[in-house]
């Protein structure tokens, strides 16, 4: 038998299995596709971007790696960006920061226009992507002493203010053209590396900053706001400007969406646990889906129990078409498209999962109080067929299945990566 019949066959079994628990698989399969998760552009170059990609990373974030075969020009991370999408199903967006523009000469972060990422939405319109955006308040001479939109210096906030600003109408744009809502996110690095005297006065100027940047009204048919905490940084240890009860208290009163990343939290504190509380308050959540060891590391996203427990959230909280999904990580150690592609099938498999689970079941034995048995379910599912599920999604979606995916990145290494200049 063809190994394309044995996935066939597996997935028939599988789909019995399943329908036994009242689960249309070929139901979830059709609401898994669309289901958007977007893939963050800078884990492509190492977060270098082309303003001025032999500038440092600043910010209180790292990359650490010399893996060969970084792309180094727009064109080179979108060819990067289109393999790695081969090799992923389900919809996709792609997730900008404002350093990858394009322009013949420089450009003032705060007089970024839409023209500087027409090519992107060129690039977007010709796959049918979405796009999503970000200001980027890093990696900057106006930023180099961990203050932006929170800076002391009025001058300096208004350069910042200008340029989230400025992102907006870029956030706009990309929605207007691609029919698509983009999410913008506003993460900024300020903080300080010791104790400070005020905490108060940066989150008071802080609030009326970003109060500023939002003051104008798009339609959320094309542009949504968003803002990300953080606990620390590197350099910025003692106190970070905007803490999760800061953006918590500033999503629920500005009605912004609210960034939670897996990795901007007490090393014992999961975001899975954090949904279904902020959705009390938030309406709209985006997500970073990171994987920190140790701290916020940005290792690329496994198959993990934090990664599970979140799609788990979404799905059995009914809240994922609350949520837009993103990745953040930035591994320069290992292959950058390869760990694109782990994350991203990642993700998706782990919604899968969370999609195939005995739901009623789980809540009727909650609801009866019959512990054991929920614990029994649970248990169950990590080894019901849900995998051969996962391989007729992909082998219908007409990408690799298993780890045949890998073969195409490591020609594709040999071909185009291994050419590129060291
Ligand atoms: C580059 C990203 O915007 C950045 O990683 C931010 O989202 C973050 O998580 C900083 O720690
Ligand atoms: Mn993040």
């Amino acid at each position: 038998m063809s190994e394309q019949s044995q996935i066939t066959k597996a997935y028939e079994l599988a789909r019995e299995h399943f329908s036994r628990d009242g689960i249309d698989t070929e139901a979830v399969l059709g609401k898994l596709d669309t289901i958007p998760v977007s893939m963050h552009c800078w884990q492509g170059d190492d977060v270098k971007g082309f303003e001025n990609p032999d500038g440092e990373l600043t910010g209180g974030i790292q990359v650490s790696g010399n893996y060969p075969g970084r792309a180094r020009t727009p064109d080179q991370l979108r060819a990067d960006l289109d393999k790695a999408m081969s090799l992923i199903p389900g919809a996709k967006r792609l997730n900008l920061h404002a350093l990858y523009l394009e322009a013949d000469r420089k450009v003032e972060r705060d007089a970024i226009e839409p023209k500087h990422f027409q090519r992107w939405v060129d690039w977007a319109k010709e796959r049918g992507l979405g796009l999503d955006f970000n200001p980027s308040c890093f990696s900057h001479p106006k930023s180099a002493d961990n203050r932006t939109l929170s800076h002391p210096d009025a001058g300096i906030r208004q350069f910042w203010i200008d340029h989230c600003k400025a992102s907006r109408k870029v956030s706009e744009h990309f929605g207007r053209s691609l029919g698509t809502a983009s999410v913008m996110n506003i993460w900024i690095p300020d903080g300080s590396k010791d104790y400070p005297f005020d905490r108060y006065g940066p989150r008071e100027i802080l609030k009326a900053a970003l109060d500023e940047v939002i003051a104008e009204k798009i339609s959320k048919e094309f542009h949504y706001d968003a803002v990300e905490s953080k606990l620390f940084g590197i350099g910025a240890e003692a106190y970070t400007v905007g803490s999760n009860e800061f953006y918590l208290g500033y999503a629920a009163t500005r009605g912004t969406m609210l960034c939670l990343d897996a990795g901007h939290f007490h090393p014992t504190e999961v975001v899975s646990d954090k949904l279904s509380a902020v959705f009390q308050y938030v309406d709209r959540v985006l997500l970073h889906v990171s994987r920190p060891m140790r701290w916020d590391s940005d290792h690329v996203v496994l198959f993990d129990d934090e990664l599970q427990a979140i799609a788990n959230e979404l799905v059995r909280g009914g809240t994922l078409d609350r949520t837009a999904i993103g990745l953040d990580y930035f591994d320069a150690s290992i292959n950058r498209i390869a760990a694109w592609v782990i994350g991203m099938r990642n993700m998706r498999k782990a919604l899968l999962k969370a999609m195939l689970e005995p739901a009623a079941k789980l809540k009727a034995a909650e609801t009866s109080g019959d512990y054991a048995l929920r614990m029994a379910l649970f248990e169950e599912h990590k080894t019901s067929p849900w995998a051969a599920v996962w391989d007729h999604y992909c082998q219908s979606r007409n990408v690799p299945v298993g780890a045949a995916w890998f073969d195409v990145v490591k020609a594709y290494e040999r071909d185009v990566l291994a050419k590129r200049e060291s």
